[in-house]
């Protein structure tokens, strides 16, 4: 099953490029820029990757992101992750990332957003993987701030597709957002949002009632609403679900207990992504091993769970199609 996994392409939907930082480029660039980072090893580093919750986990993953300043940094930052698509089979990636973690640090929006997207214009030209943005919000912040964000976002919109929200969850419901997201779909952005990670259904209800999300980021706490649970699979919204990174911060206390096979037997549009692979033991492929070894995941749903990853992409209807049928030929081919 693991060279089945190895061999099929995929899409991944939920990959906070901030979080694709390998310790190894984060010592290279503190150093290039002189910034002080509180570790001496690669070692020590990973020894600090020991979570508790979401927010001992953005402490860390904060921290790391000040050694990004260039536009060649953040080049190099999503380059890397490229590489990574390409050793998973990735062939369409939609990444997150998150502007205010620079912008208020002095970078510009220019800086990042211009680094991010000529890795990604090399990587269609290279290995024809393709790809689209997405900016996030950062929740912990304030709706002015977002407003703000979302103004200076408008000069590089056609390299953006949609934003969505992020940071902690708890204590910062999507309705302080409401009026933000309302604006950034009159500006035709595609809306969404990390939604019942760590915070209960009201979260994901909100955000798709309010926010008028398309797509919910985690959202394993809807199965505490058989309400939620009846309209997500009656809709379809897909829920971008990270195993790897529900285990390390401590969502579920083991893979064992993950409720991934609950919600795909359930009927609910569920993909699987690694979130912020670099602090999480583990890129794509790796969350899907770590499943099959602890979930009694057929064939048949890995199936699904791939051919998802691009049925609730942002891909035309067109390339939907043509990505699926290379689906297909593996499938046969492994038949
Ligand atoms: N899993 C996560 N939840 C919320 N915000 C994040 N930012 C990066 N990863 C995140
Ligand atoms: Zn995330």
């Amino acid at each position: 099953m693991k060279e089945f996994i190895k061999q099929l392409p995929k899409a991944e939907l939920h990959l906070h490029i901030e979080g694709s930082l390998e310790p190894e480029l984060m010592f290279k660039l503190a150093k290039k820029n002189s910034i002080e980072i509180p570790y001496k090893t690669v070692e020590e580093v990973k020894e600090a990757y020991n979570f508790t919750n979401l927010q001992s986990f953005l402490d860390i993953y904060y921290a790391g992101a000040k050694v990004l300043i260039t536009k060649e940094d953040f080049y190099a930052l999503t380059w890397d992750y490229i590489l990574k698509c390409k050793e998973n089979n990735i062939i369409h990636a939609e990444i997150f990332f998150d502007p205010q973690t620079h912008t208020q640090r002095g970078i510009a929006f220019k800086t990042v957003i211009s680094g991010i997207k000529e890795a990604l214009v090399d990587a269609k030209k290279e290995f024809g993987i393709s790809s689209e943005i997405i900016m996030c919000f950062l929740r912990h912040l304030s709706e002015k701030e977002a407003f703000e964000t979302l103004e200076q976002s408008l000069d590089f919109k056609e390299d953006i597709i949609g934003v969505g929200l992020d940071s902690s969850e708890l204590g910062n419901p999507p309705k302080k957002f409401e009026k933000v997201f309302n604006k950034a779909k009159e500006y035709g952005y595609k809306l969404v949002a990390h939604a019942g990670e760590e915070a209960d259904v009201s979260y994901i209800n909100e955000a798709l009632n309010l926010l008028h999300i398309e797509r919910i980021d985690h959202g394993v706490q809807a199965i505490h609403s058989e309400t939620l649970m009846q309209r997500l699979k009656e809709k379809q919204i897909p829920l971008t679900v990270c195993p790897n990174s529900n285990i390390e911060l401590k969502v579920f206390d083991s893979y064992k207990e993950h409720n991934i096979k609950k919600l795909l037997d359930y009927g609910l549009n569920i993909t699987v992504n690694s979130d912020d692979p670099a602090y999480f033991k583990g890129y794509l492929n790796q969350n899907f091993f770590n499943l099959i070894e602890n979930l009694p995941l057929e064939k048949k749903d890995i199936i699904t769970l791939v051919k998802n990853s691009f049925k609730a992409s942002f891909l035309s209807e067109e390339l939907k199609n043509e990505y699926l049928k290379r689906v297909d030929k593996v499938v046969k081919e492994y038949e």
